[in-house]
């Protein structure tokens, strides 16, 4: 099932610098919005509030009307650009230890039955993002490309209900990116998880997603530029059936 987002009035400084600026959005359940905007506009600070790794200063952020937890959880997954999986274990190794962590967080092992579910679980996933032949390789095996798959397997095994991206195809080449556009679709009309993507290709922004918000800094004190935040200037539906059917 995946999640409505709401943000009130919400404000993110470090110190005295104003990174975001008020910003008040809705964001329906199966939305797939992309972020654009210009390098340290606080697109990547925005989506840390909505794993909960970062606080808002001020204002609400809430998950189904909720206030959204203060901490990252297994109901929020993220993809980063690079970095997302551990390179001494191998894939499926990689994928059960998301589910491990999130199932038995103290001990991070589970045993028995509840071990070789989770390692069918683990399995099917990989599965579902091509990688049934690379099951036992370690990420330095595999190339770019694939990474960037088990990174989604990982996060996507846990079932989340939001799906948070920042900029995950932006060190592949352009064929590859190609490939994991149709995949991240594909993952999204099968899902119906609320994603949302950051992205430097306004183009990958383009036709992507659902629904492209644009992070800009609008207001300027010459004398003081961290006085000010990006605020979300233009916010523009796309052309696509909005939402996708679970
Ligand atoms: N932990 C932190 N402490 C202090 N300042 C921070 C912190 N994290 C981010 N910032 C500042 O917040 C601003 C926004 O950074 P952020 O990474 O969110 O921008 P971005 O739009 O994602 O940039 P890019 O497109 O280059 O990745 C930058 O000025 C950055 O220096």
């Amino acid at each position: 099932m995946s999640a409505t987002i709401r943000l009130e009035n919400v404000w993110k400084s470090y110190g005295h610098d104003v990174v975001l600026e008020n910003l008040s959005l809705e964001v329906a359940a199966g939305s797939f919005v992309t972020l654009v905007g210009a390098s340290g506009c606080g697109k990547t600070t925005f989506l840390k509030m909505l794993l909960g790794e970062e606080a808002p200063s001020r204002g609400r952020l809430l998950m189904d009307g909720a206030p959204l937890p203060g901490e990252p959880g297994p109901d929020r997954g993220v993809v980063f650009q690079r970095y997302s999986v551990f390179p001494h274990l191998t894939a499926v190794q990689n994928v059960l230890l998301g589910l491990e962590l999130a199932d038995a967080p103290w001990l991070g092992r589970l045993f028995g039955a509840a071990r070789r579910t989770a390692r069918a679980q683990a399995v099917t996933a990989l599965e579902s993002v091509g990688l049934e032949h690379a099951l036992d390789k370690y990420p330095p095996e595999l190339s770019g490309g694939m990474q960037q798959r088990l990174a989604i397997a990982q996060t996507l095994v846990k079932d989340p209900r939001v799906l948070l991206l920042d900029e995950p195809f932006g060190a592949l080449d352009p064929g590859i990116r190609q490939d994991m556009h149709a995949l991240i679709q594909s993952l999204w009309q099968r899902t119906g998880v609320t994603v949302f993507m950051v992205t430097h290709d306004l183009q990958e922004g383009f036709t992507l997603g659902s629904r492209l918000l644009v992070f800009d800094k609008v207001r300027h004190d010459p004398h003081a530029p961290e006085a000010y935040g990006a605020q979300i200037t233009y916010d523009i539906p796309l052309d696509r059936n909005a939402e996708a059917s679970p």
